[in-house]
């Protein structure tokens, strides 16, 4: 069975959260609040959780969602609720044929908060259940820096189809990110990618501003002669992955150039369209379990560009063990052809 209208709504439904995240971007965070104010986070996340869950119920009505929030705190808060909702109540995409497949607009501020708590499924290893991260890399959220909407679905703990909205990183996969901080200006022209994958079909991007599946283009990981000269990715944030362990995996396969950081699922899109090569998350607790929404869609991206990902021993990516990866470890992607040789090195590394 092929998952291409899954796709389709999972992209279109990516879409229009990220405008209301850009939107609630410029409105509350930029110059306006402190960034350790957490209050344009709330927003956002609600807001596109409810945003992409009312696409998936419009289009597919029995599928589960595991989803990041839930509306408890909401319920209590009427003032936080009526903001999330004068900012959703509007949003909607520009092509009218469009923004009809995903049901049109919100019907109320309380069917927001109800469509937010279909987000409960426990996960598992059957059936079709939707992962969403309706804001990953928050903080990189709140810097104006990268931050992405992702949505995968599973079918039997299966990655079929993910797709991913990065608001800013550059339209021109050959742009460079600032090394240190990974930031771009989402007020420039040329910012704004979505990036999607279907099991065995493929990765593709397209303009985030454009619409349909016509303007995409096929994305791959890009060949690396000598592992010395790969480029590698890791978190902005020290307390999500163990930079030093990162560098000292970095070093022991010959790799000279600093890091690239960015927060959020983003990493897993540079990596699949050739900007930049290994993607390291070495743990930092050992007790720490990956959220199933902070990687499903990037880890099919990924494979699907000629990538290959797994935890710090080699294992793939066990998607069906409920809401977190409870049986990996940190993440390790790098182009198929590397990974045996990244996977040694984090084993010596981390005297695995
Ligand atoms: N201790 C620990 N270890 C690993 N991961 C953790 C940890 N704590 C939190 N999280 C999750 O990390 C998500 C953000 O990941 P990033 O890749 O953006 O990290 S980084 O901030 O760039 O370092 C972040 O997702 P968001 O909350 O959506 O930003 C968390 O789900
Ligand atoms: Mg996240």
């Amino acid at each position: 069975m092929s998952y291409q209208q899954e796709r389709y709504i999972a992209e279109l439904a990516v879409q229009r959260a990220c405008l209301l995240t850009q939107k609630v971007f410029f409105e509350k965070a930029k110059g306006t609040v402190s960034k350790d104010d957490k209050s344009p986070v709330t927003i956002g996340d609600f807001g596109a959780q409810a945003l992409i869950i009312s696409a998936i119920r419009k289009n597919f009505p029995n599928d589960e969602i595991v989803a990041e929030e839930e509306a408890s705190s909401l319920r209590e808060d009427k003032d936080l609720s009526a903001e999330i909702w004068r900012l959703v109540k509007d949003i909607k995409l520009d092509d009218a044929e469009s923004d009809n497949l995903l049901g049109g607009p919100l019907a109320s501020e309380q069917s927001m908060l109800d469509i937010i708590d279909n987000g409960n499924s426990a996960g598992g290893p059957k059936g079709r259940i939707w992962a969403l991260d309706p804001i990953d890399g928050t903080k990189g959220f709140l810097r104006g820096g990268q931050y992405a909407v992702c949505l995968g679905l599973m079918v039997d703990g299966d990655v079929k189809v993910g797709a991913i909205g990065t608001p800013n990183l550059p339209v021109d996969d050959a742009a460079t990110i600032d090394a240190s901080t990974g930031a771009q200006q989402s007020e420039t022209a040329g910012n704004g990618v979505l990036f999607s994958a279907v099991q065995g079909e493929g990765a593709t991007s397209r303009p985030l501003a454009s619409g349909g599946l016509t303007t995409s283009k096929s994305i791959s990981m890009r060949p690396v002669a000598k592992i010395s000269d790969a480029v590698f990715c890791e978190g902005v944030e020290a307390a999500h992955s163990a930079q030093g362990d990162n560098a000292a995996v970095a070093e022991r396969l010959g790799i000279t150039a600093p890091s690239v950081r960015l927060d959020s699922q983003a990493k897993y899109c540079s990596i699949a369209r050739g900007a930049g090569d290994i993607y390291l998350r070495l743990p930092v607790k050992k007790d720490y379990q990956e959220k199933i929404w902070d990687h499903a869609a990037g880890d099919l991206i990924v494979r699907e560009a000629g990538g290959q990902v797994t935890d710090i021993y080699g294992n793939r990516l066990d998607f069906s063990k409920g809401r977190t990866l409870a049986t990996n470890k940190g993440v390790v992607a790098s182009p198929k052809a590397l990974q045996d040789q990244v996977i040694d090195a984090v084993k010596v590394v981390l005297k695995l």
